[in-house]
């Protein structure tokens, strides 16, 4: 990941991007794609231009013509029943075809969709799915297709359709895989907390990634529903009124030691589709690897025990605030492992409009719980088992995922910890600013635009224009924490929640990401929760700090107060840490002159 210092109208060089033009680009380079593909189309094109390529019946025949050979208008002859072979190739393949398409419409629409929303929203939905799909597996396919026939009867497109609904366990086991671990990717959380609906994710940001492989396995799938079908067919268990290439093929091998060659059509036919739909595949996967490269989510698991000593103290009433009107937290607890685990024990918290509260403690002392709480988002097995979570006096917790996706956005802005992790590399940063605007603010596509581009002049990107069209990987991690703010500000939220925004960055650009955070908050009037593990941050941008340690607020107060005379031991060791880390500052003593702190630095503050 990049972490240039230059911020914004950078000349990075732009790399190659993942765009799908790059992708079709790649795919016209690779032979095997681009000879199975046209080797593919031919067949499809022939098969579907039936009625062009010859005049003759594929049913209708002389006896007088049996096992006529090869003249004008009849290019391979004629059956034992004096039928034309090549009509009847060409139109036999609609039924080879066809029937493939079907078992594949009916595979996708079952397992993929299933796969797609198991794989999103987990939970029971996901342990049903698994069941449900585990039991198809252990299912014989050819016992069922037999016992599906003596029910239905010979039709090729019931076959065809029971045999889209044995494949569908293969396509939910791929998507359900996928959706899952690209649904536990910051940027997905980052589409959450920015308003848009589970539909819209699924489709755009989900989608994009699932898609490769899909196309991947349906290229396999169809190859053995063809090939599965002509089996039935050969054997004569597949549909009695409809013919194919491999009942063209059972037809040939009842007269195999007369006339040998009338094999040949049906099995190249059969043979020649299946090559091509198996080598494009493998093309394919080759085609499209490089662009699935899936980023993983940093692990919450891996954050280092408590080093500084010390017991933590339960809130008490007088640290807390009077219950502000934006934001008023009382008694949250977050807990993994089906509960047993707790990490936020019972934490209250209070934020006014247009305040700034810090949210201090080294890592893993629950101040990203307590923020992924209040914006729904918390990692995989992480639950809110207590207390209470109001913005502006609604009880947030008890209202519905929809109605706590609607606040997002409009009320709730999130700015997170991992600038490039958080934009999807799939799309340019113009459509993933665009895209929350048009949805949250029901804004058109050209008004959306507008707006993306003040909102990246907002955030100090000089050239908006440009900018709209790079994707993720173009810009620098600077450029892209603005990118994000520009995002999260884009529906004028009343409730900015920061976490470590400036981590990720190199000193000089973290300087500048926090000097933006400070100007937009007092020209929007924002209220801010600014999780950070640096008290030179909160000294800089925060009126009021609260300093957590393993998962309780042990201290409370004014920036100022908590400052110049920390109360508790770990605010003093968290201050002197600050202070250790920036030698070259002058050492700040009590009783300097007091100034409002947000034009003047406290002791650490980045600025
Ligand atoms: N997915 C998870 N499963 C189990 N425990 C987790 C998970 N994510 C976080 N935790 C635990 O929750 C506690 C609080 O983590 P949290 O991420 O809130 O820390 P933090 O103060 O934000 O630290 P950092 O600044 O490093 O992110 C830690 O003990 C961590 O191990």
């Amino acid at each position: 990941m990049s972490t240039s210092v230059l911020p914004d109208n950078t000349e990075t060089p732009i790399a190659a991007a993942p765009t799908r033009r790059t992708v079709w680009r790649r795919f016209l380079r690779n032979p095997q794609a681009l000879i199975s593909a046209i080797g593919l189309l031919l067949i499809i094109g022939a098969v579907i231009a039936a009625p062009l390529l010859t005049g003759a019946s594929p049913t209708g025949g002389s006896i007088t013509d049996a096992f006529g050979p090869a003249r004008a208008g009849h290019p391979l002859g004629f059956d034992a029943a004096g039928r034309d072979v090549w009509a009847r190739l060409l139109y036999g393949g609609r039924a080879s075809l066809g029937g493939a398409v079907i078992a594949l419409v009916v595979a996708l629409a079952v397992g993929a969709i299933a796969g797609l929303i198991a794989g999103y929203y987990r939970g029971y939905l996901d342990q049903i799915a698994n069941w449900v799909f585990n039991l198809l597996m252990s299912l014989p396919a050819m016992v069922v297709l037999l016992a599906s026939r003596a029910v239905v009867g010979p039709s090729t497109w019931v076959l065809m359709f029971v045999l889209g609904i044995l494949a569908a366990p293969a396509y939910f086991r791929l998507v359900s895989g996928i959706v899952s671990a690209v649904s536990g990717e910051l940027y997905v959380d980052a589409a959450k907390v920015s308003g848009l609906p589970d539909w819209r994710i699924m489709g755009r940001h989900i989608l994009a990634v699932v898609r490769g492989p899909v196309l991947v396995q349906t290229a396999l799938v169809a190859g053995i529903a063809i090939g599965l079908q002509a089996a039935l067919e050969f054997l004569g268990i597949g549909s009695g009124e409809a013919f194919s290439w491999g009942g063209m093929l059972n037809d040939a091998f009842q007269v195999i030691g007369q006339q040998p060659h009338l094999i040949v059509a049906p099995a190249l036919a059969l043979g020649l589709t299946n090559a091509f739909l198996v080598l494009l595949a493998s093309a394919l996967r080759d085609v499209l690897e490089q662009d699935n490269a899936v980023p993983t989510k940093p692990s919450k698991k891996a954050v280092p025990p408590a080093t500084v000593t010390g017991e933590p103290q339960e809130p008490t009433g007088d640290q807390v605030s009077e219950r502000g009107a934006l934001l008023s937290i009382r008694g949250l607890r977050v807990a993994y492992g089906e509960g047993t685990q707790e990490v936020v024990h019972g934490i209250d918290l209070d934020i006014a409009a247009g305040e700034v509260l810090g949210l201090v403690g080294e890592s893993g002392s629950g101040k990203s719980q307590t923020a992924f709480s209040i914006l729904d988002i918390l990692p995989r097995g992480g639950v809110v088992t207590g207390g209470s979570l109001m913005v502006e006096g609604q009880e947030i917790t008890a209202i519905s995922r929809s109605a706590r996706r609607a606040l997002c956005g409009r009320v709730l802005g999130y700015i997170p910890q991992e600038p490039m992790s958080n934009l999807d590399p799939a799309f340019t940063i113009g459509a993933q600013l665009i895209e929350p605007v048009q949805q949250v603010l029901g804004l058109s596509r050209s008004q959306s635009r507008e707006r993306a581009k003040e909102l990246l002049a907002a955030v100090e990107i000089h050239d908006p224009e440009r900018v709209m069209k790079l994707y993720p990987h173009q810009i620098s991690g600077g450029m892209a924490q603005r990118v994000l703010i520009a995002g999260a500000i884009s529906c004028d939220p009343k409730l900015l929640i920061a976490d470590e925004p400036t981590t990720a960055l190199d000193v000089t650009v973290q300087a500048e990401v926090l000097a933006l955070l400070r100007r937009l908050q007092k020209d929007r009037d924002m209220g801010v929760l600014l999780v950070t593990h640096n008290l030179g941050v909160v000294a800089d941008i925060a009126d009021n700090v609260a300093v957590m340690r393993r998962g309780r607020i042990i201290e409370y107060g004014g920036v100022r107060d908590i400052l110049t005379n920390p109360q508790d031991p770990y605010t003093q060791k968290l201050l002197d840490a600050v202070l250790d880390d920036a030698p070259t500052r002058p050492a700040w003593q009590p009783g300097t002159k007091q100034v409002d702190h947000l034009a003047e630095p406290l002791p650490g503050a980045v600025t």
